[in-house]
């Protein structure tokens, strides 16, 4: 409820500040009458649906790019733009900010991660954020348990002996491509959010021993519903044979996994990351991968992205790589998309928008 008025009261002055005139009715009369709001979309591959959200009530700006918006452009397109449809590709910081100008009041953007926005700077402005939880828990937790799988079973390289004729040297052989499995595996959760305690729920049925987990703070209603056991961080690393990485990255958890983390955990656990790159020093895990520290990685996401073909990451045969696709299904991805138009055509409309950050 709290939150209702709050983002009534945003709106309100969100309509305030652009139009200049006291009060709400007055706005939305004097709306019909005046230009649309203008918004800029940072790149042109978004679901025909969510341009339509926009088109209707907006004037738009698509940049005609598949790939992320240059800094220049971005620099440049934001200025006198009131609202922006955005991605976890641009970052939005203080430089960008100053140059959009006074007038931006909304920014949406298709992420349910928001580390790419600097949400101090934005606040000082009063500038409304609109995100999209929720709508990627389901598609984010079944690709983490589809990484868990390839990583624990050895899917990958089991795919390349095919190829690189290991396979047929060997034949069938008794301890070839042996991964660990998940059965009787204690698998450890970093974060049990909504989408940590989704991808506990889809693991239960692999027969795992135990679930633990550990975060800011416990959460036993969470946690009934999986038997979940919250531990310490260090506890979690030195128990599990899975851990796997589930927290947003701010300032708390960036590089929380480093050499001294990686050294608390058993030679044979396998370590999952669906969360951001920057949670982990990724020197640190392939330092921990070379060395048999830790018997093997599956990540989603890493540090830089676009990963470069040649990191060293790609060369090792215990590391399956995947380039952050968590939410990438069809249906998430449009939904995601007309989430993030409705948040932004609410926000300039002053309506409560679909999902505000803040
Ligand atoms: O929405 C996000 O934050 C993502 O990482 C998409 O997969």
């Amino acid at each position: 409820m709290f939150r209702y008025f709050q983002t009534l009261l945003n709106a309100g002055q969100v309509i305030n500040s652009w139009t200049s005139k006291p009060t709400v009715a007055r706005f939305l009369t004097t709306a019909n009458q005046m230009d649309k709001p203008k918004v800029l979309v940072t790149r042109e591959d978004i679901p025909k649906s969510a341009l339509s959200i926009l088109e209707e009530k907006c004037e738009l700006e698509v940049m005609p790019n598949k790939s992320p918006i240059s800094r220049t452009d971005l620099l440049n397109k934001i200025s006198g733009k009131h609202g922006i449809f955005c991605f976890l590709t641009d970052k939005i910081d203080k430089e960008v900010l100053d140059q959009a100008g006074s007038q931006l009041k909304v920014i949406g953007t298709m992420s349910v991660g928001y580390d790419h926005l600097d949400l101090n700077e934005i606040k000082k402005r009063n500038i409304t954020v609109g995100y999209t939880p929720g709508v990627l828990t389901a598609p984010t937790a079944e690709l983490t348990v589809a990484l868990t799988l390839a990583t624990t079973r050895r899917l990958f390289e089991a795919h390349d002996e095919i190829a690189n004729g290991g396979w047929a040297k060997c034949s069938w052989g008794p301890l070839w491509m042996c991964g660990s499995g998940l059965v009787g595996a204690k698998v450890g959760i970093v974060g049990l959010g909504s989408i940590g305690l989704a991808v506990a729920k889809r693991l239960l049925p692999f027969e795992v021993a135990k679930i633990m987990y550990c975060g800011r703070h416990e959460k036993p209603e969470a946690a009934a519903q999986v038997l979940g056991e919250y531990v310490t961080f260090d506890q979690l690393l030195q128990e599990s044979d899975v851990v796997i990485i589930m927290c947003p990255l701010n300032d708390t958890t960036r590089n929380m996994f480093g050499p001294t983390q990686f050294a608390l955990m058993k030679p044979n656990a396998v370590f999952i990351n669906t969360s951001r790159g920057g949670v982990v020093d990724q020197d640190a895990l392939v330092n921990a991968l070379k060395t048999g520290q830790i018997a093997a990685a599956g990540l989603d996401v890493m540090t830089p992205e676009p990963l470069p073909a040649d990191h060293e990451l790609t060369k090792l045969k215990n590391c399956v790589l995947i380039p952050h696709i968590g939410s990438a299904t069809l249906q998430t991805r449009t939904t995601m998309a007309t989430m993030t138009a409705q948040n932004i055509v609410n926000a300039l409309e002053g309506k409560p928008m679909p999902a505000q950050l803040c």
